[in-house]
């Protein structure tokens, strides 16, 4: 009889290990038989178009591709026991859609594990993650080193003023803070903002 499929969820913020975690899982299955394949959200413009590469350097080859249903045409026309998917908060399909694929692909007794952003940068959860987390079998929330204080960090804070929810980048752009960090830097940088905007105002007095 086929093993039974499982949803494997590695979540958390930016730095958190959530890629090393994916790269980890696939690499075991493929030591255990499994046929593996990899995808990731075209929006992901990181790196080269075939690859999954973690924070650590560690590279999965993976298939870029625009929505979750192309999982599902993938799956019909090769044998695969196991994928991984990296970064599922990008996907521009709705919640409700990519939970059905999972189930489908799950009927087929295919194993998913997944990896992608618990929240933004303003702490917002991110959909697709917020409805996989109950329904996952494995639900690990991982957990970066808050770059100002050393304790878990919980969030990803952007450098950037950018109010866009999606903005690609890595250490330049973005820094794991723990929840009073991350507390305190957005108290101040609302007072920078506030200030900039008296200094204006004086100038057109
Ligand atoms: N502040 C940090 N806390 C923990 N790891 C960090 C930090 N900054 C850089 N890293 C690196 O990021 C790696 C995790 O990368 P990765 O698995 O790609 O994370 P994620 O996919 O969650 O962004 C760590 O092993 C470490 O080398
Ligand atoms: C918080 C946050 C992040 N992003 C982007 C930045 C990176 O390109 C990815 C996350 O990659 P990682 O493997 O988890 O380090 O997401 C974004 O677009 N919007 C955000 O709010
Ligand atoms: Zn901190």
């Amino acid at each position: 009889m086929k093993k039974q499929a499982k949803l494997i969820v590695h979540t958390g913020s930016m730095f958190s290990g959530k890629t090393t975690s994916l790269w980890r899982e696939l690499y075991r299955m493929k030591i255990a038989g499994y046929k593996t394949v990899a995808f990731k959200p075209s929006v992901d413009s990181r790196h080269e178009d075939e690859k999954i590469i973690s924070h650590d350097n560690l590279e999965l080859d993976a298939l870029k591709i625009d929505s979750i249903n192309d999982i599902l045409e993938y799956s019909s026309r090769n044998e695969v026991d196991a994928i991984g998917i990296d970064e599922v908060q990008f996907f521009p399909d709705n919640p409700t859609e990519i939970v059905e694929c999972f189930l489908k692909l799950m009927k087929s007794h295919i194993t998913i594990v997944v990896s992608g952003l618990d929240m933004d940068y303003k702490a917002r959860p991110f959909e697709i993650v917020k409805e996989l987390m109950p329904i996952a079998d494995e639900l690990i929330k991982h957990h970066a080193i808050c770059a100002s204080c050393g304790e878990d960090a919980w969030v990803s804070f952007r450098k950037s003023y950018n109010e866009e929810r999606i903005e690609i980048g890595a250490q330049g752009s973005y820094e794991p803070l723990c929840r009073s960090c991350y507390t305190k830097k957005m108290k101040d940088r609302e007072k920078s903002k506030n200030q900039i905007s008296i200094e204006k105002y004086k100038k057109t007095l």
